[in-house]
């Protein structure tokens, strides 16, 4: 198991250069298309150069994956105490970055075959498949995951490249490839070779940081940290995470979920919800995801760094994905990992692919279940979490393409009803159960607690005038309970202070005595406390529908009165506001 295989055993994983070229090395010219190909692939494809450490790994990991197959169906393979591990060594002196592997390596007929693909039928398909990549084309099956164009991507770095080769059937000869990727390679025998690929990238001037130790670990820990081999970096192991997502979800500990979730969202949090999910169809898919516990303050709930990784098999292919869960669940973490998604040739490609909108779909389906199942689970846990969360429900049913989406994200709102005690929340899905055959519509009643405007005015007098006729008539009824100035830019109104000369009508209150001192013409914000559950029960609104005995749902807030007139529907019942009772259902009653 993957345990065995990274317990430390006692010999140093250092690479050495023991082999020896023997004999005359054969010239051979890179066929047309592959030339092409190299420049496409080593100028324009790849939007960040460091891709190449992961091409090559994958590369590494895939021929060790080849040589464990080859050991389970019984073949007889060469060298067979070779370790099956990645090692790679920087040197900065010599400017070079060295990948070594003891996989299946390669025969002189595969080496010059595995260009070849490219050069005969590959790069041909290639470069039409490229050519008919417009914006968003879903059948983006690049063939950059494959052998061959992956190491192509070295040539972005590298004036030369040497590959030692030998392939682990017995008897193989030891092989050195040699090219600096222009027009030719060269081809000769090599003794001391020991079985797998070993490269050689000799790098450019202004590519040697990938000789330095550093950049070279935060490359493989950002890419290829969940290669499924040990990669030891200059001697030491550096990927020892496991890749929890494809483990049986029922054998991973709370423990180790936390550690995961700290390594991937470099926090210190802790998640309060926990979705492994995996599934074959429509998509092959491998994802855990986490909620984390602390959400971030409204301010950054904007601007907050979002965006799951994604992942093909075990290989990062983009740390922050935006496209793989839409925006509104932008407070979800977590790794998505699908073979269906080919190593990408560039983010661009990825962005907006069919293939990408399927799996937004499937996955925010997904979390919307699971949170349902959360909501009748622990009723307490999902209330606090609605009230953190609550704004992005809101945001998803405003942003959400289909209305299939608006109503299933509809039912993980909750709100204040007339059927419930002040405090008690209720779904939608529970309101429509309690409605009677004969009412054909969902009422709501929006009291807003805070009801602010920001106005423009001169002198205290005009803005009393303003205030009372602007707001005040506005919003009937006693809503307004404090105003006091705390700052120059927010002003309550408060029912127990007098403020200047002006008495404002029974309903409605006194502004506070003393307005800020203000310039000729200022902008201030004025919130009007007051609203919220009293206003509601005593809204001449809600006396129709009590004396019908028909439930409303009572919202605070302009979001969820926006929310709910976006919605429109639910469940095929019209969403009215209370203001509309007398008019549609009076005639039809
Ligand atoms: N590590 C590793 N192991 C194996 Cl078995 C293969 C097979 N193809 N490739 C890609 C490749 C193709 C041509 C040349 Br030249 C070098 C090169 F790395 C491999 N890489």
């Amino acid at each position: 198991s993957k345990d065995e295989a990274f317990e430390e055993d006692d010999t140093v994983h250092v690479i050495t250069d023991k082999e020896k070229v023997v004999g005359e090395s054969q010239k051979h010219e890179f066929q047309a298309e592959t030339r092409q190909l190299l420049d496409i692939v080593a100028r324009t494809l790849y939007s960040e150069k460091e891709v190449f450490i992961r091409e090559v790994i994958s590369n590494a990991s895939d021929a060790l994956e080849k040589l464990q197959y080859q050991f389970m169906t019984g073949k007889d393979v060469a060298e067979n105490e070779l370790p099956l591990e990645i090692n790679i060594a920087t040197d900065q002196e010599k400017g070079t970055l060295t990948i070594k592997d003891h996989g299946i390596g390669m025969t002189e007929q595969e080496l010059v075959d595995n260009l070849g693909t490219i050069a005969r039928s590959g790069s041909k398909a290639f470069l039409d498949e490229l050519s008919k990549l417009g914006k968003g084309d879903s059948r983006e099956k690049s063939i950059i995951g494959q052998f061959g164009v992956g190491f192509y991507s070295t040539f972005m770095v590298a004036d030369r490249v040497d590959v030692y080769t030998r392939s682990y059937i017995p008897g193989s000869r030891g092989l050195l490839w040699t090219s600096d990727g222009s027009g030719s390679y060269e081809i000769a025998e090599a003794e001391n070779v020991s079985r797998g690929t070993k490269i050689v990238i000799h790098l450019k001037e202004d590519h040697r940081n990938f000789s330095l130790n550093t950049a070279v670990e935060d490359t493989i820990k950002k890419y290829s940290n969940f290669v499924g081999f040990p990669i030891y970096l200059d001697g030491m192991c550096i990927n020892t995470i496991q890749p929890l997502w494809l483990l049986d979800p029922k054998s991973i500990t709370q423990e180790e979920h936390e550690e995961f979730y700290q390594f991937i969202g470099k926090t210190y949090d802790k998640p309060r919800y926990i979705l492994h999910y995996k599934t074959d169809a429509p998509l092959n898919i491998r994802s855990i995801f986490y909620i984390p516990d602390t959400l971030p303050q409204l301010f950054t709930v904007q601007h907050m760094e979002h965006g799951v990784s994604l992942y093909s098999r075990k290989v990062l292919i983009q740390s922050k994905a935006h496209k793989v869960l839409p925006n509104w669940l932008r407070f979800v973490k977590g790794v998505v990992d699908s073979e269906d998604i080919p190593l990408n040739l560039s983010r661009e490609l990825l962005q907006d692919s069919a293939l990408i909108k399927k799996l937004s779909d499937v996955l925010s389906a997904r979390i919307i279940k699971f949170l349902l199942e959360q909501q009748k689970k622990d009723r307490v846990k999902y209330e606090k979490f609605f009230k953190d969360c609550g704004i992005f429900f809101r945001e998803g049913i405003v942003s959400a393409e289909s209305d299939e989406q608006k109503q299933d994200i509809a039912k993980l709102l909750l709100f204040e009803s007339s059927n419930e005690k002040s405090g008690v929340l209720t779904s939608l899905p529970s309101y429509v159960s309690r409605m009677k055959p004969a009412q054909k519509n969902i009422y709501y009643l929006c009291a807003p607690r805070y009801n602010s405007l920001s106005c423009e005015f001169i002198t205290t007098s005009l803005f009393l005038e303003l205030l009372h006729s602007t707001v005040l008539q506005k919003h009937p009824g006693p809503n307004i309970k404090r105003f006091h100035s705390c700052d120059h830019n927010q002003i309550y109104c408060d029912k127990r202070k007098q403020l200047g000369k002006k008495e404002f009508n029974s309903h409605t209150t006194n502004l506070c005595t003393d307005p800020p001192p203000l310039s000729k013409s200022r902008r201030i914000r004025v919130l009007l406390r007051g609203g919220g559950r009293e206003v509601a029960e005593t809204s001449p609104y809600y006396e129709a529908l009590k004396k019908d005995d028909v439930e409303v749902l009572f919202t605070y807030n302009e979001q969820d009165d926006v929310t709910l007139h976006y919605l429109k529907t639910f469940d095929k019942k019209n969403i009215m506001a209370a203001e509309n009772y007398f008019s549609v259902d009076r005639e039809s009653s």
